[in-house]
Parts: C-alpha cells; structure tokens; sequence
C-alpha cells in the first residue's frame, strides 16, 4: 500500500511558481529522499503533504487521507522532523520529553528508551539551551519517533552535524525502516541519500526531473563513461574517459603511481550535475 501519494501538484506564491506537477509516491517501509538545491520547493512540499500549506491544484494523501482532511487519528501516525525544532529551550532533555509523552498518552517508559537511543541518557537533566546542535537534532528526533509512527518526515535531520552523530540518525532511521516506518527524507547530502533511500526523487525547478532507485539512477545515466583513478597516495580523481583525458592522466601521475584505475559509473551527485548543470548547495 502506498503511505504517500501525490499527484500533479502545484504551488505558487503570489507569481512564483514553486511546484509545478509534482507526481511520487511512497510505499510502506520504503525511504524517499527527495534532492534539490536550496529554494527547490522541498519544504513546501513537505507543509503541503503534513497539511500546514494548501496546494493551488493536484493531490496530497497521506494514509489514504487527503493532506487537507488529516485529523488526530492521522497525525498520531505521523512524526516530523522540520527546520523548526520547537524545543522547550529552558527546559530539560526529559522535561521535553515529558511534555510530549503526556499529549500523546505514551507510556511512561518511553522516555528512557528513547533518551538511550538517540545518546542522550546521559544529558536527561541539561537543559536544552546548553545541547549543541547535535543533540538538540538528537532529541527533536526522539521526541519525532516516541508516539512510534507509521510515517517520518525528516527536513535536513543531518545538516551542519558531525559525522559520529549523522550515523547515529542514519543508524537510528534504517532501524526505524526495519520495523517498518516510512520515511520522507529531504537531504541535500548525496551521500546520505545513497546510503539510506530506497528511491530518491530529483527536484528541480519545480518539477521530479529523476525518480528512481540510486542504483538505476546512476546507471541510467552511466553516459558520463568516467574512468576513476587513485593513486599510490590515495588520491581519487576521476576524468571522462576519451583521449582528451589522457594528457590529464599523465600529468597528475607525474609525482604519483597508480594504485587502481577502473571505469566509473555516475554517483548521485555527478549525476544531479550533468541533468541541471548546478551543485547541491
Ligand atoms: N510562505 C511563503 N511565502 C512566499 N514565498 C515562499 C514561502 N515559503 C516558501 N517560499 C518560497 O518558495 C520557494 C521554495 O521554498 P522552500 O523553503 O520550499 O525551498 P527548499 O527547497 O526547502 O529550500 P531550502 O533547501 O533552502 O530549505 C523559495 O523561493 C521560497 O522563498
């Protein structure tokens, strides 16, 4: 069964054109990231399926539900991660907690499970205002995932984290999908992406330019023919392979020797660069 379902979309504000035919869905269990560069429309669309925004045209359903119809039943099997962390900043980790756990009848429990599993048990007693970034993305994502819901919306859980608490969040998302939860991932991280979507969809100019597994993303567009290099010193660089290449070859490996040299299909982020000519950025 599809969990998400969204069809010819479309969103202005005032004459700007945000969305424009946006059709994806997302099955249970399954992780969508969806990729695009800043001001792509990825939050909107986001608002638009957790019903915060209205769309001008098209179809938003969550569970079956219109996105404009979501009641409480309906929330209750929703957890979000957005920009806006809404922590209670004089309050403690588990005061946080706390507060969640009583609007959502969950039992009591929970809160040391989910304080140990995002690594936080420790910090149960600081107050929100003395975590770093990190731990407070750690905490917005326990109390995202304590009423256990069906389906997770994460707006960028990873951005600007260090690497030892990205992985702890993937680590934590790739269980959550074991168990069965859905989640919407936005990312502008490729890597990320790669690691933990089951299909990802390319946003650009307000349209899925790409939508697809990374695996048969990548190698559809295996066209980029590059011939990836590392040296003795473990520098990797990667060149197309023609005869233009070869002088370019030759005078990076005038210091170095090689260590490997194979063709090279496409990663996500060489690919996004060859459909829309920018970075993620
Ligand atoms: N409430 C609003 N009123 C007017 N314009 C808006 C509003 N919300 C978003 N926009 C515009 O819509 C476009 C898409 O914004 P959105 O936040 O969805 O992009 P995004 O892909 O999430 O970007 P980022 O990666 O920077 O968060 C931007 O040009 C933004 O300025």
């Amino acid at each position: 069964m599809s969990v998400i379902n969204i069809s010819n979309l479309y969103k202005s504000f005032g004459d700007k054109e945000v969305l424009k035919g946006i059709d994806f869905k997302v099955d249970e269990g399954e992780i969508l990231g969806v990729l695009g560069p800043s001001g792509a429309g990825k939050t909107t669309l986001i608002e638009i399926m957790i019903g915060h925004l209205e769309s001008d045209k098209g179809i938003s359903k969550i569970f079956d539900v219109s996105s404009t119809q979501l009641k409480d039943d309906s929330y209750s099997k929703i957890g979000t991660v957005l920009d806006e962390a809404g922590l209670f900043d004089r309050l403690t980790c588990r005061q946080n907690l706390e507060i969640f756990r009583k609007i959502y009848s969950i039992d009591k429990d929970e809160v040391n499970t989910v304080l140990q599993k995002v690594g936080l048990y420790e910090s149960s007693n600081v107050a929100v205002d003395k975590l770093s970034k990190g731990m407070k993305q750690r905490l917005v994502l326990g109390r995202a995932i304590m009423h256990k819901p069906k389906l997770l919306f994460l707006d960028e859980p990873t951005s600007g984290l260090d690497p030892s608490t990205s992985q702890l969040i993937h680590k934590l998302l790739l269980e959550l999908k074991q168990k069965g939860t859905t989640i919407l991932l936005v990312t502008h991280n490729m890597q990320e992406a790669t690691d933990l979507c089951d299909k990802v969809a390319f946003l650009f100019d307000g349209k899925i330019i790409e939508y697809d597994t990374p695996t048969r993303i990548c190698d559809k567009h295996n066209e980029l023919n590059q011939i990836s290099i590392v040296t003795n010193h473990d520098k990797e660089f990667k060149v197309p392979n023609n005869k233009e290449s070869y002088s370019e070859i030759l005078n990076a490996l005038k210091d170095d020797e090689i260590k490997s040299i194979h063709s090279s299909e496409p990663n996500l982020g060489e690919v996004f660069i060859s459909l829309t000519g920018k970075e993620l950025i």
